[in-house]
């Protein structure tokens, strides 16, 4: 398989009809992410809002439009690089620290530690049938001196200048994502604020709304895919999940050059779009700054809060995640529905 990146950093509008004309339809409806140049004051609207916006003209990462998989070879240096494995194109995400409690569980992705090198020797010679891959790597000091550079020339400035504008918390991590062709993370919320950069490829963005959590049936918090939704999108299961067919999104496709605001407790699927070859991807982690008065009603991120509270408080009280289900379904059935 090519590992080549397409780049056109300032991708024309063509790029972006024709990929949207090309995308993978599912059962329910969305409607687009506004797209805006950074200096647009709608942007700081939809951010203090919450909600996501794709912003243009950032020059977040212009110092790493160069990241193609040949300089990633040749620059990052010899460390061994998280890669997951899978023979689906679907890579769901699960904890390794709460994998002991479910000995049985089958996954399907593995996590494998390799060079970059030999990662990119692996998607070269890639063929249909053969595991797919995906290399996501926290970015640190283990990367080569002209990685550094790169990595302080990003655009610091305006991302400090957002993070102190919405009262963000700490930045905790730039995840590296290089994905093969057509590579899926499924649809899941992280509990941080996210500034997504898309270098090069393109990613297809399923978002949705942190109300939408009774659409979407994520695993229990006990559970290694935590905060994954446990509805497969190719095939819905609408006995056990019937408030799916209520669900309703945004949609985002990011070029090189374009930052999506992911919004905390967003639920997202990222689709690397297909036969445009491979995606490269930084992601700026930023811990949630802390509310300064409780506002009612509560907004729906601080339900969901809420609701992994009482399970975690449940969960560790009671001393065996096998006798949650019980005690919570004896709890509301019958008594609250
Ligand atoms: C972690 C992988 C995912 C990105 C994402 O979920 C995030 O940045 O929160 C993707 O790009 O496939
Ligand atoms: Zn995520």
């Amino acid at each position: 398989m090519a590992t080549s990146v397409e780049r056109s950093p300032e991708s024309g509008e063509d790029a972006y009809s024709t990929i949207r004309g090309e995308l993978k339809q599912y059962s329910f409806q969305t409607e687009p992410v506004p797209r805006l140049h950074h200096l647009d004051p709608r942007v700081e609207a939809l951010m203090r809002a919450e909600k996501p916006v794709v912003i243009t003209d950032t020059n977040l990462v212009k110092s790493a439009f160069h990241w193609d998989a040949d300089y990633l070879s040749s620059n990052i240096g010899s460390a061994k690089q998280t890669v997951y494995s899978s023979y689906k194109n679907k890579f769901l995400y699960y904890d390794d620290k709460k994998l002991p409690q479910f000995p049985d569980l089958q996954l399907a992705t593995k996590h494998e530690e390799m060079t970059f090198k030999e990662f990119t020797e692996k998607v070269k010679n890639h063929k249909k049938g053969d595991k797919i891959y995906y290399l996501q790597q926290a970015l640190n000091d283990s990367v080569g001196k002209s990685l550094v550079l790169d990595f302080i020339k990003f655009n610091w400035s305006w991302a400090t200048e957002q993070q102190k504008k919405y009262k963000w918390g700490a930045l905790t991590s730039n995840l590296l994502l290089v994905g093969m062709d057509g590579v899926i993370t499924p649809a899941h919320y992280d509990e941080q604020q996210n500034f997504f950069a898309q270098i090069g490829g393109f990613k297809r963005f399923l978002l949705f709304d942190p109300s939408m959590f009774e659409c979407l049936y994520p695993y229990p918090v006990y559970h290694p895919h935590d905060r994954q939704s446990q509805v497969d999108f190719d095939n819905p299961d609408h006995e056990r999940f019937p408030n799916f067919r209520n669900l309703y999104g945004q949609e985002a496709i990011v070029g090189p050059g374009d930052v999506l605001y992911l919004p905390i407790y967003w639920w997202h699927q990222v689709e690397s779009v297909p036969n445009h070859g491979m995606t490269v991807s930084v992601n700026f982690w930023y811990k949630s700054g802390t509310e300064e008065k409780i506002v009612y009603p509560l907004k729906p991120q601080q339900k969901v809060a809420m609701m992994r509270n009482i399970e975690k408080m449940v969960t560790s009280a009671i001393n065996n995640h096998e006798e949650v289900p019980h005690l919570l379904k004896t709890m509301v059935l019958g008594r609250y529905t």
